[in-house]
């Protein structure tokens, strides 16, 4: 691997207080090098030592196999620029004034003329971060975000082979957030540009950086990929949080999730919230259950509360938060409630078929903390489930089920919906037991 920066054993801080122990690591040419931590953790003081601002008390920092100290200050310059935490003092210079004291290393002879490259530089960043438009205003006059964009054009007037940024994205909204990191990763890519950056948004750095450093009070916690760094239980015990481990629903990156407390209220669904009459079946859920289904309406994942099976019409209206099964069948619904408690959690069977099983909708409402993956792994128990309760049953050629698996996501977490899980094995005995009630109220010919 083509090394650009090297730290080696480094330890130092300020005056006699040491913040960073022992910190190693490396980075490629061309990578996008992200520095996580809570606050005080240790990362500017870090990105302070690597570029030249702090001095460290021992361990060694190279670029290029070179020691950082054998460099002089023009040619570090032009090895590397440093985007700081913006400051609200700033000085009464004007945008342009500004973004052109980053040619300074670029500049030759003893007047340090003014080069048509110095100018052409200036202005391609200005554009690039979108400051052109303010090139005659004060500084002083700008928002924090607008200032932020400011200094990243002067760091990149530098022209760096290694961009140093201490949370590049903290004053900018959405859109620039979005253009400014998009930019770095081509640059990272078409230009071998390598960026090390402090970021705050754990989302963020996995997104946009190719490996991340967790950093801890001063010392290396992890370095890998950011699947690898930001695994649930080492994030909960850094950042001292309640956080889940989800995954991107776009990109195959890790996505991390905070959970308010207040959204942990710790209510329990059971069948007072089941509502049956004669035409129809439904559970109007008092909070929002992450649901999987494969209904008529309301199929795939996302949260739901509503759920219907309706013998007349099915509603026309579009709900987002219902599911919807069809019993087009001029049949009696039947339906079986029971629930099964286990260690920790519980689940409520709801299964309404007609007398022919021309249709069998199943419903499994689950009082526990159920991840995305297991939540999909429950859907497939239930199904095998299913084929074994119908094991012995004639079915007409053409049925139509639908299914759902929805859960509070609240108490207990159960990571696995496998049949040979917990979960899966509730299911499982669950199912078997509650369809077999259903057939047997078939059979005397009315429901409970
Ligand atoms: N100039 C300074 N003099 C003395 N101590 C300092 C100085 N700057 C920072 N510290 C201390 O060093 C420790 C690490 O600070 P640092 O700024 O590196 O943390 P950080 O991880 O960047 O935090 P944040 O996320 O809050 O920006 C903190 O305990 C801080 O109080």
């Amino acid at each position: 691997m083509d090394e650009m920066l090297q730290v080696e054993e480094l330890s130092g801080g300020y005056s006699d207080k040491n913040i960073l122990k022992n910190i190693s690591f490396s980075v490629s040419r061309g990578e996008m090098f992200g520095i996580l931590g809570p606050n005080g953790s240790g990362k500017s003081t870090l990105l302070k030592m690597i570029s030249r601002l702090l001095p460290y008390k021992s361990g060694q920092i190279t670029i290029d196999n070179r020691s950082l100290q054998t460099f002089s200050s023009k040619d570090f310059a032009k090895l590397m620029a440093v985007l700081p935490q913006v400051s609200s003092e700033v000085f009464p210079f004007t945008v342009k004034e500004t973004v052109e004291l980053g040619r300074y290393a670029h500049q030759r002879g003893l007047f340090h003329s003014w080069s048509r490259e110095d100018e052409s530089v200036v202005q391609e960043v200005m554009a690039l971060t979108k400051v052109k438009g303010l090139q005659g205003v004060s500084l002083q006059e700008l928002s924090g975000g607008e200032r932020q964009r400011v200094f990243l054009a002067q760091a990149l007037a530098q022209e760096p082979n290694i961009l140093i940024l201490d949370e590049p994205t903290n004053h900018l909204d959405l859109s620039h957030q979005k253009v400014l990191l998009d930019q770095m990763k081509r640059w990272t890519r078409q230009r071998g540009l390598t960026v090390v950056t402090v970021f705050h948004d754990l989302n963020l750095a996995a997104l946009y950086c190719d490996r991340l450093l967790l950093l801890d009070e001063g010392e290396v916690i992890h370095i890998g990929t950011p699947e690898e760094v930001l695994n649930e239980p080492q994030i909960q015990k850094v950042y001292k949080t309640m956080i889940e481990k989800h995954s991107h629903p776009e990109v195959p990156k890790p996505n991390m999730v905070l959970i308010p407390e207040t959204e942990r209220d710790n209510r329990v669904i059971d069948e007072s919230y089941l509502s049956r009459t004669e035409e129809a079946v439904m559970f109007h859920s008092p909070i929002p259950l992450k649901t999987i289904a494969s209904a008529s309406t309301g199929s795939g994942l996302g949260w739901k509360e509503k759920f219907i099976i309706n013998r007349n019409q099915p509603s026309t209206e579009k709900d987002t938060k219902a599911v919807e099964m069809e019993a087009q069948y001029d049949e009696q619904l039947f339906t079986n409630y029971n629930t099964y408690q286990e260690d920790g959690f519980s689940i409520l069977f709801v299964l309404t078929a007609d007398r022919h099983l021309r249709f069998f909708h199943t419903w499994l409402f689950i009082n526990g903390q159920v991840c995305e993956n297991a939540l999909i792994e429950a859907m497939t128990t239930a199904l095998q489930g299913k084929e074994l309760a119908f094991k012995e049953k004639i079915r007409p050629a053409e049925t139509d089920d639908g299914i759902v698996v929805a859960a509070t996501q609240k108490g207990v977490y159960l990571s696995s919906g496998r049949s040979s899980s917990e979960l899966g094995q509730a299911i499982l005995n669950g199912l078997l037991d509650s369809s077999e009630k259903l057939f047997q109220s078939m059979k005397v010919g009315m429901s409970n």
